[in-house]
């Protein structure tokens, strides 16, 4: 669904990526881990077309991204970033905006409210956003990356200032979206909760990709770029990869 092809990308004065090659596998769930500051954001950032590459190439169904418009690229990819300004909105009007690709902002009232109801923001629709807390403004911006409505959802960190029950119904809602055919990209710092819903895990360090496989093939990796241990232990029957 999307290829990144020796992707060199950073901001002026300070390169952060160098060389990294992935596919995002289409209709699948990847999770993007890698300990602080390795370049997980900017490498969504620059997916997203927030951040342009200073070498090769991004893919979007086999075309390079700077050949498509930018309504037509929005209603292919939607980006959740992770520093969201505070606009004087209020949450309804925030989900509309998902919308604007598709022109139809005023008259898409049932999907808005569906994308409301589906990301738990129904009750606070009437909120302005500056006055929610950081879970329930959360839930604001999945409800506007819904209303958008495209195959691919790039989404830095989904589940920052969610408690654990909410981190999981994000999860579950991921998932569920997935379920329906969306290609989901995701950079996610709860690792337990990566490894359980993610296909593919991309593993970055010091802006480079060091590995990529399923939970089990990355699992080692992963534990050593972060200095922990691993284990595969079975709960409720389930096998569940835990760092300690
Ligand atoms: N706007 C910016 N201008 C200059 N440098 C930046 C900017 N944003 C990030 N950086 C630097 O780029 C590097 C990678 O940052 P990035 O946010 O991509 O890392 P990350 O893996 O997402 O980190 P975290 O896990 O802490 O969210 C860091 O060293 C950071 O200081």
């Amino acid at each position: 669904m999307m290829e990144f092809r020796h992707i060199t990308s950073g901001y002026p004065g300070r390169t952060v990526l160098s060389d990294v090659s992935l596919t995002v596998p289409r209709g699948k769930i990847t999770a993007l881990i890698g300990p602080n500051g390795c370049g997980k954001s900017t490498l969504l950032n620059t997916a997203g077309g927030l951040i342009k590459p200073s070498a090769g190439e991004i893919l979007l169904d086999g075309r390079p991204l700077p050949s498509y418009k930018r309504r037509e690229l929005a209603r292919l990819m939607a980006l959740l970033p992770q520093s969201r300004e505070l606009p004087r909105l209020t949450v309804e009007r925030l989900a509309a905006f998902g919308r604007y690709p598709h022109g139809d902002m005023q008259s898409a009232k049932g999907q808005i409210e569906e994308s409301l109801r589906r990301a738990g923001a129904w009750e606070l629709r009437h909120r302005e956003l500056r006055e929610l807390s950081g879970g329930e403004r959360q839930r604001a911006y999945i409800a506007m990356a819904l209303c958008q409505d495209s195959e691919l959802l790039l989404l830095d960190e989904p589940t920052t200032y969610l408690d654990i029950g909410q981190k999981n119904q994000v999860m579950e809602l991921v998932r569920d979206l997935n379920v329906q055919g969306r290609t989901i990209l995701a950079v996610l710092h709860d690792l337990p909760l990566a490894f359980m819903y993610s296909d593919y895990v991309a593993l970055m360090e010091s802006g480079k990709l060091t590995a990529f496989g399923t939970p089990d093939e990355v699992r080692e990796s992963a534990a050593k770029a972060f200095g922990v241990k691993q284990a595969l232990v079975t709960l409720e029957g389930r096998e569940q990869i835990i760092f300690y």
